[in-house]
């Protein structure tokens, strides 16, 4: 049974303030995840990678297509759920690790981390206890652990982040980039945990452009030039 089913999307810009002039970025995007598999987007700049794994978050709407996932026990079209539903596809069934942190003012890395296990309702301390746990291991320095991420370095952000994508057991994964301003430690502390989720029966979707990690962590590439549209001439 696949986790995640990608079924002829296609998706076109219109760009309002340009006279609206068209954009087609990709049609007929048709891939599966199975769980404990990692199928990573691969092709050229500007094929449309980020805009296929944004569709599949459901950040960016669909012109075409479904989008099926595994939802308390039923099947679920993402590409047509209402925002409540988006909302607790979100919290139980996919996660998403974006590149960049988005920091709150005031609220500590651990806590940052901690956040989505205690809105999916684990004890505040459990959750602390295994954001502590995840930040040792991504080497971030215990003196930043009680202090807001906003002024962290790029590298010491995208932990944060890498920490609070992999703490809950989503049984979807998106990644994009996760690796991108790691040093050599780190990027082989990522491509462990996400041996780890794979191993735990986790169906993982990511963009790595580091060509060393895709090799590492990809069971399966799949190639988004396939889905370039058809232009009429
Ligand atoms: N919000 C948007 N509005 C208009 N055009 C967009 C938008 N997002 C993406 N595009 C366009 O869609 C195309 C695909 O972009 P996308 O970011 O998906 O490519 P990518 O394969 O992820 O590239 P890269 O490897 O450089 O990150 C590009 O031509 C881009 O300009």
């Amino acid at each position: 049974m696949t986790a995640l089913s990608v079924q002829n999307l296609a998706k076109t810009f219109t760009m309002h303030l340009r006279d609206g002039v068209v954009l087609p970025v990709v049609a007929n995007v048709n891939f599966d995840v199975l769980p404990g598999e990692c199928v990573v987007l691969g092709g050229p700049s500007g094929a449309g990678k980020s805009s296929i794994l944004k569709m599949v978050y459901g950040n960016y709407g669909v012109d075409a297509g479904a989008i099926l996932l595994q939802h308390h026990g039923e099947i679920v079209d993402l590409a047509i759920a209402d925002p409540r539903t988006v909302l607790t596809l979100r919290r139980d069934s996919i996660g998403y690790v974006s590149q960049f942190l988005r920091t709150v003012p005031r609220v500590s890395a651990l806590d940052v981390v901690a956040e989505p296990l205690v809105i999916r309702g684990t004890d505040k301390s459990e959750a602390q206890q295994r954001a502590r746990d995840l930040l040792a291991r991504l080497n971030l320095p215990e003196r930043l652990w009680s202090l807001p991420p906003a002024t962290f370095s790029g590298g010491e952000q995208q932990r944060v982040n890498i920490a609070r994508g992999f703490i809950t057991d989503h049984p979807v994964l998106l990644l994009d980039e996760p690796t991108a301003s790691l040093d050599a430690t780190n990027r082989a502390v990522v491509v462990a945990m996400i041996a780890e989720k794979k191993a735990a029966g986790v169906a993982l979707l990511g963009i790595f452009h580091d060509e060393e990690v895709r090799e590492q962590v990809a069971d399966r590439i799949v190639d988004v030039t396939d889905f370039a549209p058809r232009i009429a001439a």
